[in-house]
């Protein structure tokens, strides 16, 4: 007894969608009725369908599938049993999908397939009598007729003679065609002729061209015995994705497919009386069902799954390899015929397909080529969609309007709805061109605003350095100014060679020298009125500075009182804007008990900075007078200044 099936029927497993990692083989059982010459002969039928998924071939032997029919049903019946419509809505959708006949010769494959054969010149086969490829095919049609999207649809015809590929719609005679393999095709028939067809009368036509031109004799068990293997392929394309550029020769064209395989059915020579050509063909059928067989067993090893499977062994297993175990999603209709004298035949067949079912597939839609396109060209097109639907909107908005205006105004309104939408869409640049250049003066921005900083960091560092008479602590920040380093202490350099135009932040007139030429105006706004003693500002000194006698001409300090003032002014100008700080603190000072964020995780305030800067030199210069400028002591940080 051997068991083993997936549950449910063939329609509904793949209702849930074969999307997931592994789809097993979907195996459908027909038992044909018996026949006329097996009931001429007395022999009995030996098969009883218990339920409508198990199959008893005796008291012992029962066989489970996805389902089982028994000779009673009829065409229409299987053709439901087998979900095939399913199986066209995945091929629709991108999938590859099979269904393939198999059993022994005379066991009804081809009736299953295509109905009987006619039964003379010019009589039609009865519409009841179709098979599913008839079925499926009108199905299709009419489906495809109601898609929202254009598809176009060709079909190919091969069958596979003494292990040779020929084309039932070649042009010509057939001549056997290379069977290649390709990376992104897997197995292909090289040459074979693809038929555009457009209505359901041309299809059954290319159908019935390949069925009259498929080889076919009369033996012991069957009056019309298919001697070859035939491949009909319905490929289903999305007319705008086959619009795009080929992206290589040899590439499949994109889209599902649906192919239907009549495989001859195997034979035992000694029963069916098979001599000379009937019996080389028999060797070539039963060699070729032997590959299929064997790769079916090979792929059921978990183990060797992974590893090689002989599909090269014949062209067969070849064009079968993406069905079996490939990405496809594949169907096996069993057919057997009830006679007690066929039973060996059937029992093997009934392994075979209980093998089978147990083969899975891995699904997968191919990639059309638009969803190849980058990611950006997809937002793009989103934005585009949606400006799209915007003035849709303003063209429905006007023409509500316009619709309670006379004839007059309706012409005009008519006449001037696509200069408006002109508009619109200028209007559109316009505002993205906008975008686009505040983007890049924010940025320009940006960088101004770093530069100051450094320049604030090098003004901060000469500071320190001029206060304790020490030259420059190492080398100078780099500074984009094409700054020198500085004759003294006091010299700041000329900024004529600056490719920055650097203004004065209260009157935008150029700085000379780091000091606005009014500096004297903007001293009184910022210090107050002049101080007792009628000095200019510019020379005297800071609050904070060390004392020094107004009398004496040689005052060391006299000219860095003007300095410290005119540091100061222009620090004060300076704290207007926040900067992104970007080199080290102050050497002189302690380590600050406030956050330094630095970078774009964050940005210091430029007057904090400064105001802890004058903060510390303030509280240097006042121990400085009773200590040594060099001491320790100036070193740390004083009280906050007041102004
Ligand atoms: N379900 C059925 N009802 C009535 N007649 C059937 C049925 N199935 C098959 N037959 C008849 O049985 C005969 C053999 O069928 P068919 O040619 O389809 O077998 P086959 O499996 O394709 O054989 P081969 O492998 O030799 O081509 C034909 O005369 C066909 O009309």
């Amino acid at each position: 007894e051997e068991r083993g099936s997936p549950d449910g029927d063939p329609a509904r497993s793949l209702e849930q969608g074969p999307e997931g990692p592994e789809t097993p083989i979907q195996v459908v059982l027909r038992v044909r009725p018996m026949s006329t010459a097996e009931l001429r002969r007395g022999e009995q039928s030996v098969l009883h369908c218990s339920g409508t998924r198990t199959l008893q071939g005796g008291p012992e032997v029962a066989f489970r599938f996805g389902a089982v029919l028994d000779g009673a049903r009829t065409q229409e019946d299987v053709f439901r049993a087998c979900g095939v419509r399913r199986l066209g809505e995945l091929a629709l959708r991108g999938f590859s999908c099979t269904v393939f006949t198999f059993g022994q010769t005379g066991s009804g494959k081809t009736y299953t397939l295509t109905g009987p054969p006619p039964q003379g010149e010019g009589v039609p086969v009865p519409p009841s009598l179709a098979g599913i490829m008839q079925r499926t095919f009108t199905w299709l049609l009419d489906r495809v007729q109601h898609l929202p999207a254009p598809v176009t649809l060709r079909a190919s015809y091969l069958e596979i003679y003494n292990d040779q590929v020929r084309d039932l719609l070649s042009l010509g005679s057939p001549r056997p065609l290379p069977v290649r393999w390709n990376k992104t095709r897997g197995f292909y028939v090289e040459q074979l002729r693809v038929v555009e067809f457009s209505s359901l009368e041309a299809l059954m036509e290319l159908l019935q061209m390949g069925l009259s031109r498929r080889r076919s004799s009369a033996h012991t068990l069957n009056q019309a015995s298919s001697r070859s293997h035939a491949l009909l392929t319905v490929y289903i394309s999305c007319r705008t994705a086959q619009q795009m550029p080929p992206v290589g020769p040899g590439e499949p064209p994109v889209g599902g497919k649906l192919c239907f395989v009549d495989l001859a059915g195997s034979e035992k020579v000694t029963a069916t009386g098979s001599r000379g050509e009937l019996m080389l063909e028999a060797n070539s059928i039963n060699r070729s069902l032997l590959a299929l067989g064997h790769c079916i067993s090979l792929l059921l090893d978990p183990q060797r799954k992974q590893s090689h499977i002989p599909f090269r062994d014949s062209k067969l297993t070849k064009l079968l390899a993406d069905s079996l175990g490939g990405r496809g999603v594949t169907l096996m209709v069993a057919c057997v015929s009830p006679s007690a004298q066929c039973l060996p035949e059937t029992l093997s067949t009934l392994r075979y397909a209980s093998r089978a079912q147990r083969v899975t597939t891995r699904p997968q839609a191919p990639k059309s080529p638009v969803a190849k396109l980058p990611q950006r060209v997809e937002t793009d097109m989103l934005q585009l969609q949606e400006e799209n639907r915007h003035l849709q909107f303003q063209l429905d908005q006007m023409e509500r309007k316009a619709s309670g205006l006379s004839g007059t105004q309706m012409a005009w309104a008519q006449q001037n709805l696509y200069g408006m939408l002109q508009e619109f869409m200028l209007e559109n640049e316009r505002l993205r061109k906008e975008k686009r250049q505040l983007q890049s003066s924010r940025d320009q921005a940006q960088s101004e605003q770093r530069i100051l900083a450094q320049q604030v960091q090098e003004l901060q560092r000469r500071l320190s350095a001029c206060y304790h008479h020490q030259p420059s602590p190492g080398p100078a920040p780099p500074c984009p100014c094409l700054m020198v380093p500085p004759p003294s202490c006091h010299a700041l350099p000329p900024l004529s060679s600056c490719p920055w135009r650097h203004l004065c932040p209260i009157c935008q007139a150029p700085l000379a020298h780091w000091a606005c030429p009014w500096r004297e105006r903007h001293v009184q706004q910022v210090l107050g009125p002049e101080a007792p003693g009628g000095r200019p500002l510019s020379a005297r000194p800071p609050p904070w500075a060390p004392t020094c006698s107004s009398s004496s001409a040689k005052c060391p300090r006299e000219r860095s009182h003007s300095d410290w003032t005119q540091t100061r002014v222009l620090a004060e100008m300076l704290t207007e804007e926040e900067v992104v700080p970007s080199a080290p603190p102050l050497p002189t000072g302690p380590p600050s008990t406030s956050p330094v964020l630095r970078g774009g995780a964050g940005v210091q305030n430029l007057a904090q900075r400064l105001e802890a800067l004058r903060d510390q030199i303030g509280s240097s210069l006042r121990r400085g007078r009773s200590q040594p400028p060099h001491s320790e002591g100036a070193r740390s940080p004083g009280p906050g200044l007041s102004p």
